[in-house]
């Protein structure tokens, strides 16, 4: 036996012994309990980049490469939700996805039943961590079994309120704000509703002019009462604005108000006012969004060191998104990979708040 292969066994053995695997829990905690003692990034994002790489550079099947990326995500979403971070997105499925052999898709969809399910057992994992679980993208795409699947465990999930996990599944960014556009566009183009009769509005006033004209009316002479009484059968109602009896009627308020009021029998059907185009703004947008309501993206991390967005959170990352291109292939991916840029994120955070601090000291000298 070659001394390397004799090094790699001891290795081996004494990472699982039990007092290693102990020590390596407790040091997993203090650091962890250390991260939450500074500012968490309250929305990641990850591209789980890398489970065939791994697959293939270990000689294994390109499903069971898949099935260990699944307990990467299982162990990073832990440290996520116990550090404090609010929601996780994950790219499980993109759109672009389905151009992969039937063979892959196929078990990449059974794996997201499956995994879903079991994410969502009473329990688990999410259940421990509050944590509900949103699809985000087409369900069109997805078949009637896996969508059943996905439907049962965000029910399931759905009471959760501490946390949220996004699973990405099948999307793209591009696809998601075309989506968003049309959901405005739709909202945009359905009239507004009248607005709810108040105290100032013009029936009322017209309503109490009218009131007022009769009382007058009531107080004159028969000979000047004539010209002015509405014809027979046209007998306001003063105590409803909406209804002003047949015909047209002109009133007269030749005390207090010198102006004529033409008000028609029927009620008025208003013509539709549509909302304003000019007051879409990113805003619109972005209650538009499968993340709507959720905290700005503040970190995305891609593994396996390939440095490109492949269509994912592109309107989620704004100016302080901070993107981080990892070379581990994302099964190999754990705390000890993250934990350095969570580091870096909280320092670079810590700056950013200096900075306004010193800004606004400036504002108030
Ligand atoms: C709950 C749930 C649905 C979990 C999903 C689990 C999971 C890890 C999905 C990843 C799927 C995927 C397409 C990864 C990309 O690696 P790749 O296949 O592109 O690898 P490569 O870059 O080496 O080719």
């Amino acid at each position: 036996m070659s001394s390397s292969l004799h090094l790699s066994q001891i290795r081996k053995w004494f990472s699982h012994s039990p007092p290693v695997e102990w020590a390596i829990q407790q040091l997993r905690e203090l650091l962890i309990g250390a991260l939450r003692q500074g500012p968490v990034p309250q929305h990641v994002a990850f591209v789980m980049d890398g489970n065939r790489r791994f697959a293939r550079n270990h000689h294994i099947e390109t499903v069971e490469g898949h099935n260990l990326g699944f307990e990467a995500l299982a162990r990073i979403l832990e440290v996520c939700y116990k550090s404090g971070v609010k929601v996780v997105t994950i790219y499980a499925f993109s759109i672009e996805n389905f151009k992969r052999s039937k063979y892959e898709v196929d078990a990449l969809m059974d794996m997201a039943k499956v995994k879903l399910s079991q994410l969502a057992q009473h329990g688990d994992l999410l259940e421990r961590y509050g944590a509900s679980i949103r699809i985000l993208g087409q369900r069109d795409l997805v078949k009637q079994d896996v969508l059943e699947a996905i439907d049962e465990a965000v029910a399931l999930t759905s009471k959760h309120k501490r946390a949220i996990l996004n699973v990405c599944f099948p999307y793209t960014s591009r696809d998601e704000i075309t989506t968003a556009i049309r959901d405005t566009v739709a909202d945009y183009s359905r009239p507004m509703k009248p607005p709810l009769k108040r105290p100032f509005s013009e029936s009322h006033i017209v309503r109490n002019i009218r009131a007022q004209s009769i009382s007058i009316a009531n107080e004159e002479p028969d000979s000047q009462k004539s010209s002015r009484e509405p014809s027979p059968g046209n007998a306001p109602d003063s105590t409803n604005a909406s209804d002003f009896g047949t015909g047209s009627t002109t009133l007269h308020t030749s005390l207090a108000f010198e102006h004529e009021l033409k008000v028609t029998d029927a009620p008025r059907e208003p013509s539709p006012t549509y909302p304003d185009p000019e007051t879409i703004t990113s805003a619109t947008l972005t209650d538009h969004m499968f993340t709507a309501g959720m905290p700005p993206l503040d970190l995305m991390i891609r593994t396996s060191g390939v440095e490109r967005l492949s269509d994912f959170m592109l309107w989620q990352s704004h100016q302080n998104t901070e993107i981080h291109f990892l070379d581990c292939l994302w099964p190999e991916f754990d705390l000890w990979q993250f934990l350095p840029v969570l580091v870096e994120w909280q320092w670079r955070r810590r700056k950013l708040a200096e900075g306004d601090r010193g800004r606004k000291r400036v504002k108030l000298l």
